[in-house]
């Protein structure tokens, strides 16, 4: 399969750690902001994590230096605008673009602004190309509950204008959904969707927990419920969808190796999986990329693509007329 020219669809894309490497030196030129060189392959080494990274904090490290020139409403607004268009050239039909607010008000940008700014530069893309999108608000796993209240709250304006759900990110520890029952129940009565990071590093059983405390009806990796069977079945029997990201996957250590990745068993015994980039410019990688790995390692039919793009389709949070006009695409899998 030739997935450049496939139609594709990306559910977890992080935006601060897809920014194009070469924005990040134009945007510290031209602000004065000071970065550890201003050398493209200097840089992409600062930025792009290894596939022999340790762990998800020492991946989490590489997120520093795009912040630094995630603080403008013009730059937001860009650096939207490029990952949509990035998206759109290797055919990815939809895409729901994820960022914590609360990490771009360094400059005094207030949460309100930094979310429109955002929504502006997709729906420019949206005109100019062929791609749709969503916006997913990700709270702090490790700031406070005020801070997830926070995001909650300002960010309701924006539901049915760009924002359709609310992720928890960062860090991961056991049993961090006690910690955020509150104000993620305060999200689904506000009529956000749920996805949740969960089950990346070791900790099958916060998949679970995502599941039965927070009614995450999507979960960021999960990869962990390959040893937690409660975790597993609920997985199964909820048809919770799990948004797998080959190559981030390893380069937490949530997998040793391609090899290892429990994606292709997962979908082989029923459970909804979907291939994303997690981070483009930190993974190094696209959607034509992941879609090849699984291929190469899993020997993925045409039939299991349909199938994976299909449950794309149906776990996004899109409305009803897009997610109709992308099944159309499943003729030219
Ligand atoms: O794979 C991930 N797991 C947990 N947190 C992540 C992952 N990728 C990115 N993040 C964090 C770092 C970013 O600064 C934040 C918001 O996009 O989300
Ligand atoms: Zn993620």
């Amino acid at each position: 399969m030739n997935f450049t020219i496939l139609p594709k669809i990306e559910l977890h894309c992080h935006l601060d750690g897809s920014v194009r490497p070469e924005t990040i030196i134009d945007i510290a030129k031209r602000e004065g902001i000071s970065l550890p060189s201003f050398d493209k392959e200097i840089i992409k080494e600062e930025l792009i994590a290894p596939l022999d990274c340790d762990s998800l904090d020492e991946y989490l490290k590489r997120f520093s230096i795009p912040n630094l020139v995630m603080q403008s409403k013009e730059n937001l607004k860009r650096i939207s605008f490029e990952l949509f268009e990035d998206a759109a050239k290797e055919n990815v039909k939809y895409m729901e673009v994820r960022f914590a607010p609360l990490l771009h008000t360094r400059k005094g940008l207030t949460v309100e602004e930094i979310i429109q700014s955002v929504i502006e530069g997709m729906r420019e893309a949206e005109e100019e190309f062929d791609i749709k999108g969503n916006i997913i608000l990700s709270c702090m796993r490790t700031m406070s509950v005020e801070s997830a209240f926070e995001v909650v709250e300002k960010g309701k304006a924006f539901l049915g204008k760009g924002v359709v759900a609310i992720d928890l990110c960062a860090s991961e520890e056991e049993g961090f959904c006690g910690k955020f029952i509150e104000p993620i129940a305060l999200a689904r009565e506000y009529g956000y969707k749920v996805t949740i990071h969960a089950g990346e590093t070791g900790i099958g059983k916060n998949v679970l927990e995502a599941v039965e405390w927070l009614g995450a009806e999507r979960i960021g990796h999960g990869v962990f419920i390959k040893d937690c069977e409660e975790a597993y079945q609920i997985v199964k029997e909820k048809q919770v969808v799990l948004e797998l990201c080959p190559t981030s996957n390893v380069q937490t250590k949530a997998v040793n190796q391609f090899s290892d990745h429990p994606i292709y068993d997962f979908h082989k015994d029923g459970i909804k999986v979907t291939v994303n980039t997690d981070n483009r410019t930190v993974s190094d990688t696209t959607m034509t990329k992941e879609c090849d790995i699984v291929s190469n390692e899993f020997a993925m039919s045409a039939e299991d693509y349909k199938q994976i793009y299909m449950n794309s389709v149906k776990a996004s949070f899109a409305d009803e007329a897009t997610k109709e006009k992308l099944m159309g695409n499943l003729m030219d899998i």
